[in-house]
């Protein structure tokens, strides 16, 4: 584990930062760059000068206490909302608006009861005009991914909370999406059915190549989960600092939750939190 924590100015991703299992990743074109940017809501600021850049496959961990504006950047991300100043850019152009390469995992899944779990998984081939053959075929492989294998005919009602979230995931997975963002997707559930699915986003994200933007409130998780964490301090003033998260591969492994890197930045970033 390495901090690359920069107190209280604007930070730039990777900079002097040691190499982490994804260095290369870094070196390559990033698939999602936030430059200078800023947010008001109203004409109030909530943001400013927030520079940072994701590698393609990279997982960037968004921590912050409530209110720091976490949810915002998420939704310049998707799309939902415009920078007011600076340029958020994705795969090379700039975000105009919601896309099919960006997928959005909610706090609560918000299935369709009335549909099988096949059926949800599918819905955007559906709407795409996908054949019932094809949308079965995707759907049974997205169940696979999310360990949800023999459930395809299942209601949600019949789901425990972790299933109707792998429902969730399954759902932005099937529709193919370049970019995941996560918002919270994971805080509802219990402590070891969400250590599970952290480890299920990690799994997903070796298989799938998926770069995934986090938002979380906890140490553990972005952790656990991040290649790097985006600890945002007080974005009115642009202060934010990034660390690096070394891991020993493989890293959907729950033995990292007591390694001693994990241990020492979940320290580092607690004491960084409290100052
Ligand atoms: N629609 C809105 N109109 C006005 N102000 C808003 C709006 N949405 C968010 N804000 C304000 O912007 C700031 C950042 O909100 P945001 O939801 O991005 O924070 P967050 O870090 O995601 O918080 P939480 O962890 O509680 O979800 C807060 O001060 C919030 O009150």
């Amino acid at each position: 584990m390495t901090a690359a924590a920069r107190p209280s100015k604007p930070a730039v991703v990777g900079e002097a930062a040691p190499p982490s299992p994804k260095a290369g990743a870094e070196r390559a074109p990033p698939v999602l760059k936030f430059e200078q940017v800023g947010f008001s809501y109203d004409g109030r600021a909530i943001m400013r000068d927030v520079s940072f850049s994701v590698g393609p496959g990279e997982i960037l961990a968004l921590l912050g206490p409530s209110g720091c504006g976490k949810t915002t950047i998420l939704n310049m991300v998707a799309g939902f909302l415009r920078p007011t100043e600076g340029v958020a850019v994705v795969d090379g152009r700039e975000i105009v608006g919601p896309g099919p390469d960006r997928g959005v995992v909610f706090q609560a899944a918000a299935l369709f009861d009335w549909m099988t779990v096949a059926e949800n998984i599918a819905f955007s081939l559906r709407c795409a005009g996908a054949g019932k053959a094809r949308r079965r075929e995707v759907a049974e492989e997205m169940a696979a991914l999310v360990g949800l294998s023999g459930f395809e005919d299942a209601f949600p009602y019949q789901l425990s909370g972790g299933m109707r979230q792998r429902v969730g995931l399954a759902r932005v997975l099937a529709a193919g999406p370049k970019v995941m963002l996560m918002d919270e997707p994971f805080s509802a559930l219990d402590v070891q059915t969400r250590e599970t699915l952290q480890e299920e986003v990690l799994r997903i994200r070796d298989r799938t190549g998926c770069t995934i933007l986090f938002v979380t409130h906890s140490i553990d998780e972005a952790a656990f989960l991040g290649d790097r964490i985006f600890l945002l301090n007080d974005l009115q003033s642009g202060a934010y600092d990034v660390y690096d998260v070394a891991l020993p591969a493989p890293r959907p492994n729950p033995e990292n939750r007591l390694h001693p890197s994990f241990l020492r930045l979940r320290e580092t970033i607690y004491r960084r939190m409290r100052h």
